[in-house]
């Protein structure tokens, strides 16, 4: 069986009233970050509910399946909104012969349940049903910032939320369904070498991921340098009604915190006959689905200096200045905004081109 990623499990699930438990739990919170960049929220329906899960997965897969034409007509467009083509993205132009095999359809901000942005007419009769997951993204989001934000005493510990919320102006947060045929489907791929997804870090404060049992690809990068497949289903986790919500600190926060919280690489790749080590129990002849929520701050939030002791302790390791050998969370970006479009004109060279 192939080793795989050791990522601590997280039950946010505690008493609001037990404020003492409600520590505890910020504090573990915090030590996965600065440990791994990735953490398993366990998932018993309480934050997000599994039928929205479940319903969520349903539309992408409609989605992915409409006509060609209806995709084409909402093609990505630079405020990052749209469909993404198969190889149109290149997460790690440094190291890929061509783009990512894979398709994926970015939600930007709604209002009052309405999408800005064109959406197929396959799956627009449900828009409020994707505004309202985006919804319970956004408030988990929160909610992990703010715990954040007590584990690491950060004063007031609220700092992040109160940059993350949208009453205070648009940002760059994104639903993302993501879509990888299966390799019969994609002939051109060589997958000993060629990728679903490129060695990437993400580019906003945390990430939320949502994965189905059985799919296999996701990898991490750990600090020894070798990659592992993350799990869906880790250990203990078997008998929940859905998957853990696997969340991952992006480089936004790493900068922010001087790179104490760790923005981990990862990747997608292609399983058997490929470069990655199959997960017991995991596959990857079918189709895969994902979906994550990247969140961001607010597109104005300047990136000064995390009002924490901790924070203001940590000695960076690394001549990156972010400490954890994360190339791309370079000291010179102000706004929030300015990072994350540093970061897009990098990975779509085609749109940006000019
Ligand atoms: O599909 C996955 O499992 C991961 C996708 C990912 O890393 C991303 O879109 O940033
Ligand atoms: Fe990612």
């Amino acid at each position: 069986m192939a080793k795989v990623a050791r990522i601590p499990i997280i039950d946010l699930n505690y008493d609001d009233q037990d404020e003492a438990q409600r520590v505890r739990v910020a504090k573990d919170l915090v030590e996965a970050a600065v440990e791994h960049g990735f953490i398993y929220i366990k998932n018993t329906g309480t934050d997000i509910p599994v039928s929205a899960v479940d319903d969520a997965f349903t539309l992408s897969k409609k989605l992915f399946a409409a006509p060609l034409e209806e995709k084409e007509a909402c093609r990505i467009q630079t405020n990052n909104r749209g469909w993404s083509a198969m190889q149109y993205e290149t997460l790690d132009p440094a190291h890929q012969r061509v783009g990512d095999f894979k398709e994926a359809f970015n939600f930007g901000e709604f209002i009052n349940g309405k999408a800005q942005q064109p959406i197929p007419p396959s799956i627009s009769p449900h828009e409020s049903d994707i505004s309202n997951f985006r919804d319970l993204c956004y408030e988990m989001c929160l909610k992990i910032n703010t715990l954040l934000g007590i584990g690491l005493g950060v004063n007031p510990t609220d700092f992040f939320t109160q940059a993350h919320l949208r009453e205070k102006g648009p940002s760059g947060s994104t639903l993302r369904y993501l879509y990888y045929p299966p390799l019969t489907q994609t002939p051109d791929a060589n997958p000993a070498g060629d990728v679903r997804a490129g060695a990437h870090s993400d580019y906003g404060s945390i990430t939320m991921l949502f994965r189905l049992r059985g799919q296999a690809g996701l990898e991490i990068l750990t600090p020894d340098n070798t990659w592992v497949p993350v799990p869906v289903t880790p250990e203990g986790t078997e008998n929940d009604p859905a998957p853990p919500i696997l969340v991952n600190i992006a480089d936004l926060l790493s900068y922010w915190t001087n790179g104490l919280l760790r923005s981990t690489v990862h990747r997608v790749v292609f399983g058997s006959g490929g470069r990655g080590k199959l997960v017991q129990g995991e596959s990857d002849t079918e189709p895969r689905y994902s979906i994550a929520y990247f969140c961001h701050p607010v597109g104005t939030a300047p990136l000064t200096a995390v009002p924490s002791e901790r924070v203001r302790n940590h000695k960076p390791t690394d001549d990156s200045g972010n400490g954890n050998g994360n190339p791309y969370a370079e000291r010179k970006v102000l706004t929030a905004d300015e990072h994350l479009q540093m970061r897009l004109r990098a990975s779509y060279l085609q749109l940006y081109k000019d």
